[in-house]
């Protein structure tokens, strides 16, 4: 039986799973940590997957990339990179995002890109490298994603050779889901000059060979990546915990919401992915974990021991700033505290706080007209208990866990087994019984939190 594997280059690490391209069973994983901070190496990427993939890579017939989105890897005339990759989450970009979407208004942007602008976006990252890194910009002559980049790696190829996915292009701002093409005007508009911009690959194009001569597929964004891992259908919204809290469904016609909740992204197989995506998500937990000075099983028992609304407590989760609502300068803010609070009601609010953020997203997607039928928890914080048990009360909805599994990493090796398959359509594989979490609208959190985080918008924008 043949072996792939799916990659899921993240935020924090790198994942590897190699799977049964027949079944999609997983014969075995691996794991390496990404350096801390908002930009990075991306050789540390590349040493992370040579970690990670230790003994897997090597058995592997074709391989897949799925990575964080909108990181801006800068590369020079010999194809080294210019400096340390600007990671979606960095928001030093925001300035420029300001000002590109006041020249052209949001709905242009949205219109041409399926984006209005926020800090994250790749686009805004290259007008912050010409305007405050002159000689940087000067020596860049191509960009890529962070995914773009593995995979080129991965093939041993050449930046002209480089390709990249419609879910990662999507991400950018200079390309666009709607039309399928880039959109050169809007990248010259932030840098000032046209780049070389990586070739968008067929879903499941075959578009090289590792040394070793093994397949390699286009690769997507992260989010994509996961979609299609789960197999997302018709009413699936997913809502993944990572670093990011992002929540999006598959959908048949692209977005392009004027607002800029939802960004219109494209999938990993031809169709749609509107997104709404929150800096905050698994962070929170860690960071209030942290203060209490407990592990995650503590912090779950502590969370479930309060009461749904945790006492008055209400935490707004924009600890780094947050690009959904965009207020790239906010801090977090703790609301409702008095002397009866407890360290129960500290935990309580940190994960309805961080739900909440999420919430909102699956009422912008509403709102796009994707409504959840059901809703599936995926990403790191998913794990806990206390998040699991308390999601349907702040979504007003059921729902559903898939088994614990790398999601992203293995829509990776769906992917390279599509390619090495040389089908039309992607594999199907059964990603067992999901549990199930049953519980209805708790009012009284809903309404702490949108007042806090409505009050707060006017001064949110000092840090
Ligand atoms: N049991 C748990 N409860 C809450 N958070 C968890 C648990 N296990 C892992 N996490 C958190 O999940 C995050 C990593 O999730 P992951 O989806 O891999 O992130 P990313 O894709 O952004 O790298 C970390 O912040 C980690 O602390
Ligand atoms: O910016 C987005 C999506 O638009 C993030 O979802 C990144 O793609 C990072 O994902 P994680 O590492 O948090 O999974």
């Amino acid at each position: 039986m043949s072996l792939v594997a799916g990659v899921d280059s993240s935020t924090q690490s790198t994942k590897v799973v190699l799977v049964h391209a027949e079944t999609g069973e997983i014969v075995d994983s691996g794991r390496a940590s990404h350096p801390e901070g908002t930009e990075c190496p991306p050789e540390a990427w590349w040493e992370a997957l040579q970690e990670a993939g230790k003994g897997l890579l090597e058995q592997a017939e074709a391989v897949s990339v799925s990575g964080q989105q909108h990181g801006m890897v800068a590369l020079d005339e010999h194809d080294e990179v210019v400096r340390d990759a600007l990671l979606w989450n960095d928001t030093r970009s925001a300035p420029q995002a300001e000002r590109l979407t006041a020249e052209s208004g949001a709905d242009a942007w949205a219109a041409d890109t399926g984006l209005v602008l926020a800090a994250s976006f790749t686009v805004t990252k290259l007008a912050w490298l010409a305007e405050h890194e002159p000689e940087n910009a000067a020596k860049t002559v191509s960009v890529m994603l962070p995914h773009d980049w593995l995979t080129m790696k991965l093939r041993g190829a050449t930046a002209s050779e480089a390709t990249t996915d419609r879910s990662d292009a999507s991400g950018t701002g200079y390309w666009s889901a709607a039309t399928g093409e880039y959109v050169p005007d809007r990248l010259v508009q932030a840098f000032g000059r046209r780049l070389a911009l990586p070739r968008v690959a067929a879903p499941n194009e075959i578009v090289g060979r590792t040394p070793r001569g093994a397949m390699v597929a286009p690769g997507t964004g992260d989010n994509a990546g996961a979609a299609l891992g789960l197999g997302l259908g018709p009413g699936d919204v997913v809502v993944s915990l990572g670093t990011s809290g992002t929540v999006f469904g598959v959908s048949d016609v692209p977005a392009a919401d004027p607002t800029g909740l939802v960004a219109g992204f494209a999938d990993a197989t031809g169709r749609y992915l509107p997104l709404v995506c929150t800096l905050n998500a698994a962070r929170v937990l860690d960071t209030l974990r942290g203060l209490l000075g407990v592990d995650h099983a503590e912090f779950d028992a502590l969370a479930l021991a309060a009461a749904p609304g945790a006492g008055g407590l209400t935490l707004l989760p924009y600890l780094d700033g947050e690009r959904t609502p965009n207020r790239p300068n906010a801090t977090g803010v703790l609301s409702g505290l008095t002397t009866g609070a407890t360290r129960a009601d500290l935990a309580r609010a940190a994960v309805e706080g961080m739900l909440s953020a999420q919430a909102d997203g699956l009422a912008a997607l509403a709102a796009q007209g994707l409504d959840a039928a059901r809703v599936l928890l995926i990403g790191g914080a998913a794990a806990s208990e206390a998040v699991r048990r308390t999601a349907p009360g702040v979504f007003g909805v059921d729902v559903e866990v898939p088994p614990a599994a790398e999601y992203v990493a293995l829509g990776a090796a769906k992917q390279a087994a599509w390619a090495l398959s040389g089908r039309d359509t992607p594999p199907q594989w059964n990603v067992g019984e999901p549990a199930r979490y049953h519980g209805s609208a708790v009012a009284a959190v809903s309404e702490q939190y949108s007042t806090l985080r409505d009050e707060t918008a006017p001064w949110a924008s000092h840090r």
